[in-house]
């Protein structure tokens, strides 16, 4: 039964090895999505899943009353963002991170994402002119393949795999509808321009460039058809990415002209070009190397690519500039320095090229601040990484990890533990692995393992590996997370992170995180003929060579202060974190292999996170307060709680179960009643779910059973006990899906025509609303158009909040356009209930009426407030959030978290 549990919270008892089987059984039966708490957790399934992401899938969700009662999906996820946002919530920004390691799936999970938005908040034709529309929608979906073309490569663990982060804000107007989106990028992997590991590949632009152009292209590219470029490794193998016409087309529609289109590809093979310039060994150390001589060739067809004169590029490499006073100094560069140079040259131009073109993207699908005011984030960043050697990449990968792991616990756990506290809550709090401790060690000050690497760097010297393990070990041995193999000769160090130990080798760290590039580099590409070079060049500093040109910021510092703004966003907006997860490392479809499940599961923290999401409340249930001393009447709230259950799980069996619960001093534990809300703990909900289960076959749902039980035991009035099957039917409907509502309904007015015979004639007046008997006949309608106008409905359904919330729970879009009467019932119909005699007093102000939202004053003498504010897509909250502060009452309100 495994596979059943679409929560790993469900699962008895959290190890990782029983959230492994889980996990494995959805698998094997093709489920690959499962929530994990507040995460969900996405397994690969390396196949096109027919239908997974369909439009239809996308419009189910989406108008679904209850996504989150529909299969896990990603798209639950993106429909949750999407209706904060509509509720206008705080923070009404959102941020979906998705992480995982290399392959688990997280570009696919962006861009599933990015396409569910751009379907479901596209503006409507009626809307807008059909034309505008479709361009950004498109554009922010063509900004994908072209930076997928410029940042991805086919490396040995996926064959697209991004080598730098990003984060995409998708820019919404007033009405929800896309109106842009701008893309932060964050440490390209530039060193593979001119250094590709072993059996990886280059990005994939070059070798599209080479599959795809046309001859015409070629000889202005100068690429001839044999050319065997040393840049360009594996270009044998064939992976889906290699579609050069898919990036040129992005290019268009993102409004990159032919003539700037034909600038990049000339300046993308004059870096091939360069990669087949080599050079020779001098002689003696005051001359400078010669060319190879296969070399001179490439050297000037990359000088002619790139605009700059060909004896000046081969000065530049051959060259090094010293700045001694005022005056130059020219020393010639050893064979393995020319080689260093043309390497930078590479990657400073391709790195900048990759700049320039991140921000057309922005600048193309950017929409101007007047006219959106929300946005949802997707954020996909690297995993966590550990290979058999590390360097500063690793460090700083996963530096970014730890800082949204601490994100993740502390938002977690802080939002939870918050809520417990004002609730007044005994709340023994969750303890969590907490990572300040790596942090500091990475990040802290006055020291850490980047300030010392900064140091190092600033030092006018050569690096040297085995000074800055000194230092690392004078100065940072009172950290718990670094330590040190003292037989390896290698100079490293290890840092315990949160997902494990990973060693990082120091040699070349310092010369990286410095990233120097010379200045005369820099001179000669501003020189460029080509405008594009001339552009992105132009406003980069090189008149003082001693300001070690693009070099003044570390690598570290600029990749610590973009992840510092990251976190800023990331805390301003409520995040939803997906988690994926790579089921085996050679991509094989469908196949699953526990070990790296395993290591995947425990890197991620996901079994910390079910036992967070296990230890606190899952269930929450805010109910309204009906009587002037709620703090003496908690029984009375504690039978509320029943009914609830009953009608949550159908049963009225349950309602012993509870009460035995309740009555169990031991037990009381599971359920927590909070100032406003009742808490359920999961335990508690997985026996009720349980009990459900067992006796759903036999049940024999009664609520007068209920009813009689509670006349026993509470002489409150009737409709008071009425409205709190109301307020339970709500929150059971909050609970489950609306198919079940009619069954729920039936029995109400059973129960409600039993009643009915016992109550007075006065009292049933007053009762009369309490309870419609409309309600089947509504929600077939409701079901069937999808949308209610709710003027359509006759008054007595709308009456007292709980029909119409069924109307507004129901459909998936709705016309609020009640009339003044229709407020004037649902108000009186409250104050009947609990303050008859001030019946009649009310006056309803029907003031504002827009799509979705209503804002109704009624002032009986200035002492009642009714706001109806709730965008109807909200409503998957199913909160009707009428709100009172009738004066000697605390509030009436009925909210549902979850
Ligand atoms: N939901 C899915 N359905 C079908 N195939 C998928 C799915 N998710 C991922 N894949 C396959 O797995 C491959 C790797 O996924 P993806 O490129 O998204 O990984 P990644 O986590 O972004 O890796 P990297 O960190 O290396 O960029 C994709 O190219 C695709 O073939």
């Amino acid at each position: 039964q495994l596979h059943t549990y679409d929560d790993l919270t469900k699962v008895n008892p959290v190890t990782p090895t029983t959230v492994l089987k889980c996990l494995q059984a959805r698998y094997s039966m093709k489920v690959f999505y499962t929530h994990a708490g507040c995460t969900l957790v996405a397994l690969n399934p390396f196949q096109p899943i027919p239908d997974l992401y369909s439009l239809d899938v996308m419009k189910e969700y989406h108008l679904a009353p209850q996504p989150q009662e529909f299969k896990p999906h990603i798209f639950i996820v993106a429909e949750e963002a999407y209706r904060n946002v509509r509720g206008q919530l705080e923070p009404v920004n959102q941020s979906l991170v998705v992480s995982g390691e290399s392959g688990a799936g997280k570009t696919w999970t962006s861009r599933c994402l990015m396409k569910y938005y751009a379907t479901v908040a596209a503006s409507s034709s009626l809307m807008k002119s059909q034309d505008t529309v479709e361009r950004i929608e498109r554009r922010v979906l063509d900004s994908n393949p072209l930076m997928e073309a410029f940042g991805n490569t086919c490396t040995l663990r996926n064959n697209n795999s991004s080598r730098f982060g990003k984060y995409i804000q998708l820019q919404l107007d007033r009405c929800q509808l896309l109106v842009g989106a701008s893309v932060q990028t964050y440490l390209l992997e530039k060193t593979r321009v001119s250094c590709q590991p072993a059996n990886e590949r280059n990005f994939h632009i070059f070798y599209q460039m080479m599959k795809g152009a046309t001859d015409e292209q070629r000889k202005e590219w100068k690429l001839q058809h044999d050319q065997r470029f040393v840049w360009l490794p594996n270009s044998e193998k064939h992976v889906e990415e290699d579609s050069f016409h898919e990036t040129v087309k992005a290019m268009v529609h993102l409004g990159i002209d032919a003539e700037r289109q034909r600038q990049v590809f000339r300046i993308l093979s004059g870096i091939l070009q360069l990669g087949n310039v080599s050079f020779s060994s001098s002689a003696n150390e005051s001359q400078s190397c010669d060319l190879d001589e296969q070399s001179e060739g490439f050297l000037h067809r990359a000088a002619e690519l790139l605009c700059v004169s060909a004896d000046e590029l081969q000065t530049c490499l051959r060259v090094r500039t010293l700045k001694a006073g005022k005056q130059s100094v020219f020393k010639p560069c050893s064979q393995a320095e020319c080689g260093v140079k043309r390497d930078c040259l590479a990657k400073v131009i391709y790195a900048q090229l990759f700049e320039w073109l991140v921000t057309f993207i922005n600048n193309s699908v950017c929409a101007d601040k007047s006219t959106w005011c929300n946005f949802i984030g997707v954020l996909d960043v690297y995993g966590f990484e550990c290979f058999q050697n590390n360097n500063l990449e690793q460090l700083c990968i996963n530096y970014a990890n730890e800082k949204l792991q601490q994100h993740f616990v502390a938002h977690y756990l802080r939002a939870q533990q918050e809520e417990y506290v004002s609730e007044g809550l005994e709340w023994s709090f969750v303890k969590y692995q907490d990572n300040q401790s790596c942090l500091d060690l990475i990040e802290g000050s006055p020291v850490s393992v980047f300030s010392l690497l900064n140091e190092e760097s600033r030092l006018n010297r050569a690096s040297d590996a085995t000074t800055l393990r000194v230092r690392l070990e004078k100065e940072l041995r009172d950290s718990a997370n670094i330590s040190w193999d003292r037989f390896s000769k290698v100079p490293h160090f290890t840092v315990t992170h949160y997902a494990g130990k990973v060693n990082y080798q120091i040699e070349g760290m310092v010369e990286k995180n410095k990233d120097p590039v010379p200045p005369e580099l820099i001179s000669l590409l501003q020189k460029s003929d080509n405008p594009l070079l001339h552009q992105i060049f132009s406003d980069k500093e090189t008149e003082n060579p001693n300001n070690k040109g693009l070099s003044k910021v570390t690598v570290v510092s600029k990749f610590k202060n973009s992840l510092e703004s990251l976190m800023k966003i990331l805390l301003a907006t409520t995040p939803h974190y997906t988690r994926c997860i790579k089921p085996n490392p050679d991509c094989k479809p469908l196949t699953f292999e526990k070990e790296e499940v395993i290591m995947q599961l425990e890197a991620c923290g996901i079994v910390e996170t079910i036992h967070i999401s296990a230890a606190g409340f899952p269930i929450r249930c805010r109910i309204f307060i009906i009587t002037h001393n709620w703090n003496n009447e908690r029984r009375a709230i504690m039978f509320f709680l029943c009914l609830c259950m009953c009608y949550l799980f159908e049963v009225d069996k349950l309602l012993s179960v509870v009460l035995h619960h309740l009555s169990c001093e031991d037990r009381r534990s599971l359920v927590h009643c909070g100032r406003t809300k009742v808490f359920l703990t999961q335990t508690m909900v997985n026996l009720l779910e349980d009990q459900r289960k067992k006796i759903l076959s036999r049940s024999a749902f009664s609520i007068q059973c209920c009813w009689l039980r509670y006349q026993r035991r509470r002489r409150l009035a009737r409709y008071q006990s009425a409205t709190l099957i109301q307020a339970a039917v709500r929150s059971w409907f909050v609970r489950k899906e609306v198919q079940r509502w009619n069954r729920a309904a039936a029995v109400i007015q059973n129960t409600w025509k039993k009643w009915r015979k016992s109550l007075a004639e006065s009292e049933l007046d007053d009762a009369k609303d309490l309870v419609s008997e409309d309600v089947p006949e509504l929600n077939p309608v409701v079901r069937e158009r999808g949308s209610v106008q709710l003027s359509t409905i006759q008054e007595p359904v709308t009456v007292h909040g709980w029909p119409m919330g069924l109307a507004l729970a129901s459909a998936p879009s709705i016309t609020v356009s009640l009339t003044a009467t229709g407020f004037q019932k649902v108000l009186s119909a409250m104050a009947s209930l609990n303050l008859p005699s001030r019946r009649g007093e009310y006056k309803v102000e029907t003031n504002q009426y827009k799509q979705g939202l209503a804002s109704i004053r009624a002032q009986p003498r200035g002492s009642v407030k009714l706001h109806y504010k709730r965008s109807p897509l909200l409503y998957a909250d199913m909160q009707p959030d009428l709100k009172s502060d009738v004066t000697g009452f605390n509030e009436i309100l009925l909210e549902k978290t979850l």
